[in-house]
């Protein structure tokens, strides 16, 4: 574990570029290697959890090679993957596990999947019961990893109302649907991130998406075939979203963000960043690769405490702890609610967040489903640590935000994790605070 204490800095300023979007990176990966033939993808996320997404795909017969700045796929084609000789290893990745158990639930082999000690304790209960409804069988202690999982070919097609808003359990049955003869439906109560179907659909898939009673539904009928594509991935507004809330807490920053993926089921953060105060202006606002993207310019302000709408978390689901430090750091109080996911993910978020903050001088109440948070007015908090960060990226980020304005600094146990969605993560902190 590599320790670090981030120090408080000056000004952030200047340009920088985030790297490329993690979902759509996974995504981009898993159907270039569906298309039969050759495809390119440019600005693909180089970190850990979208290499395991590569790795796994190619001990199944993808052949996926790094060419100059972009990245080459050789696809085998729907129903073309080939039987693994080994356990997929899915690092700290969920996106990587539950997606690609979809691939697999449709796919007539047996492969078996393990992750590190994190992800080893979520839980995959989520993809393998609509999975096992479409014919896959599944054996693990407890729904967790490692898991051997036994695709069904043919597999049956499922109409699945989604118990939990979660576009990896969303994507999972529509990746089992492309090898699934006739059509398989997913509803979904409240909308979640949809790259899937938006990528889908342009590698050629027809998928069919509809409202009804406020509600989406989305078909796919298969077998269904992709071409080969060339995908342009635009950069991450979840890796945004930490030098967005650190140009609007560290006083004197102005700092251009360069293209933002802004894509409506992800930008919650940055709604409620505005709702907060901050000054955020969207420059040159384009499409790339399919997807809305801008720059953001983003210059200091006074940040007030808000109530976030819990309709929004969906939309800003990986960017919560960094909120909180936005939060810890505003006039007033923030409570969120309804964030029940967020125990779930590489760490309780909640808990881990609440004891974080607390340990560096903010003050913080942990309920059940949220926190509420007293802001400092804008006074730099204490500082301290080492926190735990318990093999989380996103605590490891927004610890180091919180550092950046702090009166000691703040140090985290571990920075490797940070490697998972944000290689470049420290670089960017030292140029933007040149
Ligand atoms: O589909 C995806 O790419 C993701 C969906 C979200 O997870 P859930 O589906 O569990 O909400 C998010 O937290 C994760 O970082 C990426
Ligand atoms: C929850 C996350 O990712 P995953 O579920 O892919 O591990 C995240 O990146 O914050």
């Amino acid at each position: 574990m590599t320790a670090h204490r981030f120090l408080p800095t000056g000004p952030l300023t200047g340009r920088i570029r985030v790297p490329g979007d993690k979902s759509i990176s996974h995504r981009a990966l898993m159907f270039t290697a569906l298309a039969m033939g050759r495809s390119r993808i440019e600005g693909l996320l180089e970190g850990e959890d979208v290499l395991a997404t590569a790795a796994a795909l190619r001990m199944m017969g993808a052949s996926i090679a790094q060419e100059g700045d972009a990245w080459v796929v050789d696809g085998v084609g729907v129903g073309g993957l080939l039987e693994p000789d080994g356990p997929l290893d899915m690092g700290n990745s969920g996106t990587s596990a539950r997606l690609l158990m979809g691939l697999l639930a449709s796919h007539g082999f047996t492969a078996s999947m393990v992750g590190d000690a994190s992800l080893s304790k979520r839980p995959m209960g989520r993809v393998t019961e609509p999975l096992s409804q479409m014919g896959a069988s599944f054996q693990s202690a407890g729904n967790r990893l490692p898991i051997i999982i036994e695709g069904a070919h043919p597999a049956v097609p499922i109409e699945y109302r989604l118990p939990v808003a979660s576009a990896q359990v969303k994507s999972a049955v529509l990746l089992a649907a492309l090898n699934t003869p006739g059509t398989t439906r997913v509803i979904e109560p409240v909308p979640t991130r949809d790259h899937t179907e938006r990528m889908l659909r342009g590698f050629g898939v027809d998928v069919a998406v509809s409202e009804q009673d406020g509600e989406r539904l989305i078909s796919i009928t298969g077998p269904a075939d992709l071409e080969p594509c060339d995908v342009v991935v635009p950069g991450d507004p979840s890796s945004a979203a930490f030098f967005a809330v650190a140009a609007s807490v560290v006083p004197g920053s102005d700092l251009v963000i360069e293209n933002v993926g802004l894509n409506p089921t992800r930008d919650g953060i940055y709604k409620v960043l505005e709702q907060m105060g901050a000054n955020i202006e969207e420059l040159d606002s384009r499409e790339v690769g399919g997807e809305p993207v801008a720059d953001l310019r983003v210059r200091h302000a006074r940040l007030s405490g808000v109530e976030v709408d819990p309709a929004l978390a969906p939309s800003m689901i990986d960017e919560f702890p960094v909120l909180f430090v936005a939060a810890a750091l505003a006039d007033g109080t923030t409570v969120t609610s309804r964030l029940e996911e967020l125990r779930v993910k590489e760490s309780d978020r909640l808990a881990a967040m609440a004891t974080a903050l607390s340990a560096i001088g903010a003050s913080v109440e942990e309920r059940e489903d949220g926190l509420v948070i007293q802001g400092s007015a804008g006074a730099p908090l204490a500082g301290g640590g080492p926190i735990a960060t318990h093999l989380d990226h996103r605590i490891a980020m927004s610890m180091a935000i919180a550092g950046l304005v702090s009166r000691d600094g703040v140090a985290v146990d571990s920075v490797d994790p940070i490697a998972t969605s944000f290689p470049n993560f420290m670089d960017l902190i030292d140029e933007a605070a040149r």
